[in-house]
């Protein structure tokens, strides 16, 4: 397969003998949302942070297609780690916006990563970057809002803005972790398609932690299930059984 993302063998131990996950293989085409469910506890941040290396793997491969390249994230340091980080956009349960800045500032964080030391401290920005912006900030229904403090805004539209900052990057994948956890029924089905479309229009895997597995189930191209640091499902929505949930959840936990 092609894969966009292709994890091998990845083990990660906090403390050592003690692993999370234990030989995570997954691969994910260049499209399309994948929705990763499973119990708390069970190592779907960590995989995620693996991926963007907020967290150092202990071992395995994660290869990512970055500009044409396949890139094995778990191998880089420095450098060329920062290089590569700044293609992998991050959307957060809690928004991780600066509220005392406006959503176009917030928007243009995205961009940090592509400036030098000096131009990131002075937040220099290109004319062009702020084009850029503007038109993120059209994409994700909050054009209006560029100069509004980021504070000002629902939970909802905090969440858009951190998307708009993630595809500020021009990011070759882009992971979210319970981006719907604070948000209500309605304005999670709005978010999650949101993350699905600009995936597809990118061309870009979309790999989505989420607790609610309805909202996995309706709007997911794929579905991975984790339990006790273990892949135990991978494959469309539809082939999800009542025995796969029982099996990653251990009960009817899905239900509550
Ligand atoms: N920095 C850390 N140091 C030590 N242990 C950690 C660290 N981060 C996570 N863990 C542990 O690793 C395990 C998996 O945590 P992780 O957050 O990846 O699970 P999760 O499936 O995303 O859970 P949730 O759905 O509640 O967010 C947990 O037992 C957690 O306590």
């Amino acid at each position: 397969m092609d894969a966009a993302i292709e994890i091998r063998s990845l083990v990660k131990e906090y403390r050592a003998g003690q692993p999370i996950l234990k030989s995570i293989d997954l691969a994910l085409p260049a499209s399309g949302l994948t929705c990763v469910i499973g119990p708390s506890g069970t190592g779907k941040s960590t995989m995620l942070r693996c991926i963007n290396r907020l967290v150092d793997p202990t071992s395995g491969e994660i290869w990512v297609n970055i500009e044409g390249r396949r890139t094995d994230m778990a191998k880089l340091s420095g450098r060329e780690l920062r290089r590569a980080r700044r293609h992998i956009g991050m959307v957060f349960q809690e928004y991780n916006l600066v509220d005392r800045l406006s959503v176009m500032e917030n928007v243009l964080t995205g961009r940090l990563g592509y400036l030098s030391a000096w131009r990131a401290w002075r937040r220099k920005f290109d004319a062009q970057d702020f084009i850029h912006a503007q038109q993120l900030l059209d994409e994700v229904g909050l054009g209006d809002f560029a100069s509004r403090r980021a504070d000002a805004l629902s939970g909802g539209q905090r969440q858009r803005v951190g998307i708009a900052r993630a595809l500020m990057q021009r990011p070759a994948v882009l992971l979210a972790d319970e981006p719907t956890s604070s948000l209500d029924p309605k304005t999670s089905i709005e978010i999650i398609q949101l993350l699905r479309e600009q995936g597809i229009q990118r061309k870009i895997p979309v790999m989505v932690n989420i607790h609610d597995v309805e909202l996995a189930r309706n709007f997911a191209d794929r579905i991975v299930g984790m339990t006790g640091g273990h892949v135990v499902y991978d494959g469309a929505p539809a082939g999800l059984t009542e025995e796969h949930l029982t099996q990653i959840y251990g009960g009817k936990a899905w239900l509550e």
